[in-house]
């Protein structure tokens, strides 16, 4: 029996944990994708496509702890990626289990140019796989979903026939995904009514549409399509993905809600119903954009629309002239309609733990007694060192004291740096590593930061490149919380790691040990000796 495709609403199916996860250098273990998971069945999404669960121990361990602790009744959908590969199928289903609602997404190319090149398998070859697989899945569970990878360089009577077949095998969900992110809107168009018109089964489906934003076309394909009758996004947080990323949720999510009675035309609804077009609950998208920033270390830009620092910042006389006369002239959002607040008490060395907390409530945080002692401690450093304390400070606190996502490992117990016009960076570094052994180096380097970067690592000695450093101001002022990202590189993959501090040297050498942290513990899984038991200058002080 196939399910009754939804037609009134948007279903939004968020792949953050899974396409998203595929941006070079966003690796998140079990722990931090379980955290971005509880997130995203608060504010509201109807699918997580949790991860790959064949592809190694910890996607699965991820996949079932989502599962089991996100996939509770009346809780969001979970998915589990998998190749039309019954090994791939058999461990999504399993690593399914412990869902109340589980979702099996299996996917096999329909491109020539992949047949040809990637799979070496004929049409018929693939017609047959995609059949046998979207079958074996639905063996496990009545929820699968299938997609032709690489749809839109297909040749369309081919694509209709693999749709129909898996269609009639039991696949409730067809997604068009645009791989390579290469259709423009009105192709886009002219595909799904090719589908519509040539697949006779079309209709025992939910039909979706999953856009890749190499030429920046991502959002826009996807809105073509949900008026092309497609009623499922896969989309991610702040559009991270493979390549440019995808489509971005908050971006489909606001456009369909501002634009709601744009929309409405193309549902069953009368065009000026309030009746809103997905479940997002759009006050938590800014809090989420800021998690997954923080857990990926993939930093927003600041001109990104919905969740970028001035997405909701006016900078002109005539604009800011505007807002103060009437926000709406240059405004077509509120800012707390996706969850940014307005400050009301201000926080800074002399408020006390009642207003910390109630501030701490008013940004969505529930913190347990010892967390909020932590960070209540760091939140009086910060306010000893600024004269305001900031939402985006206190986000930063929150996330330093309390997310125990990070692998750990070594940590910095001391860091020092003197430099200036006249003299030569040098920094003395003091670290303790996994073992509790207290090393010390001092070392000079290039500027404060790279001296600091050199003594961490000659104190380590697990090589690694850095391939990146970005440095951003979370707040504004000369006393603002610094936020420092690094991703180093190491053979092919790559470990990213972010900190805060108002000192930005201290940021950075925070952010690159814990990018070393991830390094280590991957080393670690493998099975890789590292070299901090050579022989270095060991003292204590
Ligand atoms: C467009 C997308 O986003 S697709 C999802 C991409 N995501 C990922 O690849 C992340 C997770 N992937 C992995 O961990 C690994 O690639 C694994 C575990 C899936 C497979 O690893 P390996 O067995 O070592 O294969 P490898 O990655 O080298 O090559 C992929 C193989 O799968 C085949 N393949 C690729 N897609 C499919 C598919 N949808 N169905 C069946 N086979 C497929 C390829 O032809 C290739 O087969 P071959 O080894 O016989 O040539
Ligand atoms: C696995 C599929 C849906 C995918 O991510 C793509 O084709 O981009
Ligand atoms: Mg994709």
């Amino acid at each position: 029996m196939n399910a009754k495709p939804e037609q009134d609403r948007v279903i939004i199916f968020d792949t953050t944990l899974r396409d998203g996860e595929q941006s070079p250098g966003a690796t998140l273990n079990p722990e931090e994708k379980l955290i971005i998971a509880r997130q995203l069945g608060v504010l509201g999404v109807d699918v997580i496509e949790a991860g790959f669960a064949v592809s190694s121990r910890g996607d699965f361990e991820a996949v079932q702890k989502i599962a089991r602790e996100v996939g509770v009744l009346n809780g969001p959908i979970i998915c589990s990626l998998a190749r039309a590969v019954r090994k791939d199928i058999e461990a999504a289903a399993e690593a399914l289990k412990p869902a109340a609602r589980g979702r099996i997404h299996t996917f096999i190319s329909t491109s020539d140019i992949h047949l040809t090149y990637q799979l070496k398998k004929t049409r018929s070859e693939v017609l047959a796989i995609a059949e046998e697989m979207v079958a074996c899945a639905k063996s496990f569970m009545e929820d699968v979903e299938f997609s032709p990878m690489d749809a839109t360089r297909s040749e369309p009577e081919f694509l209709y026939q693999v749709l129909e077949r898996a269609i009639a095998a039991g696949a409730t969900t067809i997604n068009i995904p645009d791989t390579v992110g290469y259709l423009t809107p009105k192709e886009i168009e002219k595909l799904l009514q090719g589908i519509k018109q040539n697949v006779p089964n079309i209709n025992r489906a939910i039909l979706s549409i999953h856009t890749q934003n190499d030429l920046g076309l991502a959002t826009a394909n996807a809105l073509t399509a949900i008026e092309n009758g497609v009623r499922q996004v896969e989309c991610t947080i702040n559009g991270i993905g493979e390549r440019a990323g995808n489509t971005a949720l908050e971006e489909i999510v606001m456009a369909l809600d501002v634009r709601k009675f744009y929309f409405n035309t193309y549902f069953r609804r009368s065009s000026d119903s309030q009746v809103p077009l997905t479940n997002i609950k759009t006050t938590e998208i800014y809090k989420t954009s800021r998690l997954v920033s923080n857990c990926t270390g993939m930093l927003v830009q600041p001109n990104k629309a919905i969740v970028g620092a001035n997405a909701f910042a006016h900078e002109s006389g005539i604009h800011q002239d505007g807002v103060i006369k009437h926000r709406q002239t240059y405004e077509i959002m509120e800012a707390a309609s996706v969850g940014l607040t307005e400050n009301s008490i201000v926080l800074g060395k002399h408020s006390g733990r009642n207003a910390f907390r109630t501030r701490l409530r008013e940004l969505g945080f529930e913190l347990n007694e010892a967390d909020l002692n932590k960070a209540f401690i760091r939140f009086k450093e910060v306010a000893d060192k600024k004269k305001e304390v900031s939402d985006w400070d206190i986000e930063v606190i929150v996330r330093d004291e309390t997310q125990i996502a990070v692998e750990k490992g070594f940590q910095i117990e001391h860091v020092q740096v003197s430099c200036g016009s006249c003299a030569c960076p040098t920094a003395t570094v003091t670290i303790v590593t996994p073992e509790g052994k207290i090393l010390t180096d001092a070392v000079v380097g290039a500027g404060p930061v790279d001296a600091v970067y050199k003594a961490i690592n000659h104190l380590i000695q697990i090589p690694n490149q850095l391939i990146e450093f970005a440095v951003q101001s979370v707040t504004e002022g000369i006393d603002a919380l610094g936020t420092v990202t690094v991703r180093l590189r190491y053979q092919e993959r790559i470990f990213s790691g972010q900190a805060s501090d108002t000192d930005i040297v201290v940021a950075a050498a925070c952010a690159h040990i814990q990018a070393i942290n991830r390094l280590y513990g991957y080393l670690q899984r493998l099975g890789v000796k590292v070299g901090v038991e050579k022989d270095l200058t060991v003292s204590k002080y």
